[in-house]
């Protein structure tokens, strides 16, 4: 029997029409310089008050002023390129951020200049919300405006609801687990994801759908991974969703309850063991270094609540290659051929999304800027 294998030259073909991928991110300061710099950026106009940004600074500051996700950035860049090649498939990998070195509109220029015409992003946010969606997709549209080049930009579906990103979670959640229950313990889990102001949960999502769709896939999620740790471990743990940073003004109402003010309700109640799992984010950046490992920790130190924090799905591979499979399912797309988009099998009722969004989808809370990838 001989095996039957592709040609390089044809797997490549998988990625066509683009030329290039795109990590696009949120981007962290990494020296204490860039920091406030930084922070002014990442909130213009957005009527956070300074104390905020005072408190949040000191986080930075407290780890030299070097926030971990582009160092994350730069190992998922390595590893994304390491499997296209694993699988034959011959394309650079280029990244660029919302909020600092390198930006995007730096990224795209350098990619115009080596000849890139037509490129596809993955980017580093799994749900759909203003923040977490369209306004990659408004980053994107400002990033070729000023560039200033003749570069068209596709980005995969936000991929809450994608099989490597749900299995990946379960995955971990249950080799944390799984040493716990062994040691007689039953540990309360408490997925988190950032906050966001109630009205922008509440628009998250196309307009015809209802609403609320940022919570409901966090809640479909968190419900898919509990559902898999009693079939692999027979065992039905409690879990809910809570959130971290919250950010903004005191008077705007943010979603609910805070995981420190979660943690304390579940001391009262004689919970021991918190398992913390951080669902809403990809990398263990300054989010859930700081919020969880630092804030949460000391809230159950104080309280004598035995805490464990999961790993995000970071670089696990079958995360790395999910993101693999998601860029290519948006290249077939992009070449007019049929798709059937995998969903986690949990999350069928909220997934999947669109790789182009539909015309008010997740809208601008403030006033609305030109975005690709989508209808309007
Ligand atoms: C939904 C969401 C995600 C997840 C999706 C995604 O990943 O994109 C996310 C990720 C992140 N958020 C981050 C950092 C910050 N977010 C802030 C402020 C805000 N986040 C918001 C939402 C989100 N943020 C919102 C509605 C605001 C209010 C201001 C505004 O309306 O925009 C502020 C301002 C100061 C403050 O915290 O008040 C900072 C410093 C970092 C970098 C961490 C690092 O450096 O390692 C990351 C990955
Ligand atoms: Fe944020």
């Amino acid at each position: 029997m001989t095996t039957q294998t592709t040609p390089r030259t044809d797997r490549t073909a998988l990625v066509a029409p683009y030329d290039a991928v795109l990590l696009l991110s949120f981007g962290g300061p990494e020296t204490t310089d860039e920091v406030m710099p930084f922070l002014r950026r990442v909130v213009a106009g957005r009527g956070v008050p300074d104390e905020r940004l005072e408190a949040v600074a000191e986080h930075y500051y407290a780890v030299g002023g070097r926030s971990p996700i582009n160092d994350e950035n730069r190992r998922l860049l390595a590893d994304l390129s390491a499997e296209l090649a694993a699988r034959g498939i011959e394309v650079p990998v280029i990244w660029g951020n919302r909020n600092a070195e390198p930006y995007a509109a730096q990224a795209l220029r350098e990619a115009a200049e080596r000849g890139i015409h037509r490129v596809v992003a993955v980017v580093t946010s799994a749900y759909s919300s203003y923040s977490s969606c369209r306004q990659y997709r408004e980053d994107l549209a400002a990033a070729v405006a000023e560039a200033g080049v003749d570069v068209v930009v596709d980005k995969i579906r936000p991929f809450a609801d994608h099989p490597s990103f749900g299995a990946t979670n379960a995955d971990l959640l249950v080799a944390a687990v799984e040493p716990l229950l062994s040691a007689g313990r039953r540990p309360h889990v408490l997925f988190v994801t950032h906050s966001i102001p109630v009205t922008m949960n509440e628009t998250s999502g196309p307009p015809d759908a209802g609403g609320r769709l940022y919570e409901r896939q966090h809640e479909a999620i968190g419900a898919g991974i509990l559902a898999e740790v009693d079939r692999r471990l027979g065992i039905r743990l409690p879990g809910e969703l809570v959130y971290c940073s919250r950010s903004g003004a005191p008077h705007q109402p943010w979603l609910e309850p805070d995981v420190n003010d979660r943690i304390e309700e579940l001391a009262a109640a004689g919970v021991t063991d918190v398992v913390l799992q951080p669902v809403g984010f990809v990398s263990d950046h300054m989010e859930v270094v700081h919020d969880l490992d630092v804030e949460a920790a000391a809230t159950c130190e104080r309280l004598g609540v035995r805490m464990v924090r999961i790993p995000t799905v970071g670089r696990a591979p079958s995360f790395v290659a999910g993101l693999v499979d998601l860029l290519l399912e948006r290249a077939a797309q992009a070449r007019g051929e049929q798709t059937v988009p995998p969903v986690w099998s949990p999350m069928t009722q909220v997934g999947p999304r669109p790789s182009t969004c539909p015309a008010g989808c997740c809208p601008n809370p403030r006033a609305p800027r030109p975005a690709l990838c989508g209808r309007d």
